[in-house]
């Protein structure tokens, strides 16, 4: 999956300007910082972001994509619903209950891939700025080299995942759900000047019509602890 969004990446700007500069809800949307022109804020990151589920979409190219992605998705999904049957009975909860109360049959599925170009001077520059995720659960991949950092007591943590595994973010709606017992986790990604980096997140989020109830909350909440999503602010110098 990780390839398919590296061909992607590597289509010529004229076949991903096709996706650029859409609506945050289009269904398919490619941006870039790297080129300035498109971007006000300045991020050494590309992306492409697409909603998957309920309905499925996929750019037309490359050649591909969309039957991997499928496949990639079902799985995801079927992960993630599985994780929160586990999460439902650790809160004391009916195993099916976050399922059936979120209408997770008919939830809100949409990928992230990010790609970090090798950059000359890291130390000046931020991959995407801290940002907690939405959804319950975010399921990362990334190839092999570490550049996602969890804010961990006030402190900035480098995520060292294990190859070929998932990291399982925590996201707002679950924060919310569980009155706080799961944390949505604050995090950002650095870049490096050796190679670039490729991340893939699956969002995993509530269904349509029960995302507005705890969209609502989620706002509140989100105010009431300052927080931002990604893009929001412009990164702070990093850290020597
Ligand atoms: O590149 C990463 O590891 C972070 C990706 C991320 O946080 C996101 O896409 O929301
Ligand atoms: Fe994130």
């Amino acid at each position: 999956m990780l390839e398919a969004c590296q061909r992607f990446f590597d289509l010529t700007e004229e076949e991903k300007r096709e996706y650029a500069e859409k609506h945050v809800l289009d269904p398919i949307r490619f941006g870039t910082s790297v080129n300035a022109s498109l971007e006000k804020v300045f991020f050494w990151r590309d992306f492409l972001k697409i909603f998957v589920h309920p309905e499925f979409h996929s750019p037309v190219k490359p050649p591909g994509f969309g039957e991997i992605s499928s496949k990639y998705c079902k799985r995801t999904r079927e992960v993630a619903r599985e994780l929160l049957k586990g999460i439902s009975e650790s809160l004391g909860l009916e195993e099916h209950y976050i399922d059936n109360a979120m209408k997770l049959e008919k939830g809100i599925q949409f990928m992230v891939a990010n790609l970090y170009p090798q950059c000359p001077q890291p130390q000046l520059a931020m991959g995407m700025p801290p940002h907690s995720d939405h959804g319950l659960l975010t399921l990362v991949i990334e190839n092999a080299i570490g550049g996602l950092q969890i804010q961990h007591k006030g402190k900035w943590v480098q995520v060292n995942s294990l190859p070929n595994s998932f990291l399982v973010n925590t996201g707002d709606h679950l924060e919310i759900l569980s009155n706080g017992k799961y944390k949505s986790v604050v995090h950002r990604a650095i870049v490096n000047g050796k190679m670039t980096r490729i991340s893939l997140a699956m969002v995993q989020a509530p269904s349509f019509d029960t995302v507005r109830l705890v969209g609502i909350f989620s706002g509140l909440w989100r105010f009431a602890r300052g927080h931002r999503k990604a893009g929001e602010e412009r990164p702070e110098p990093a850290t020597p």
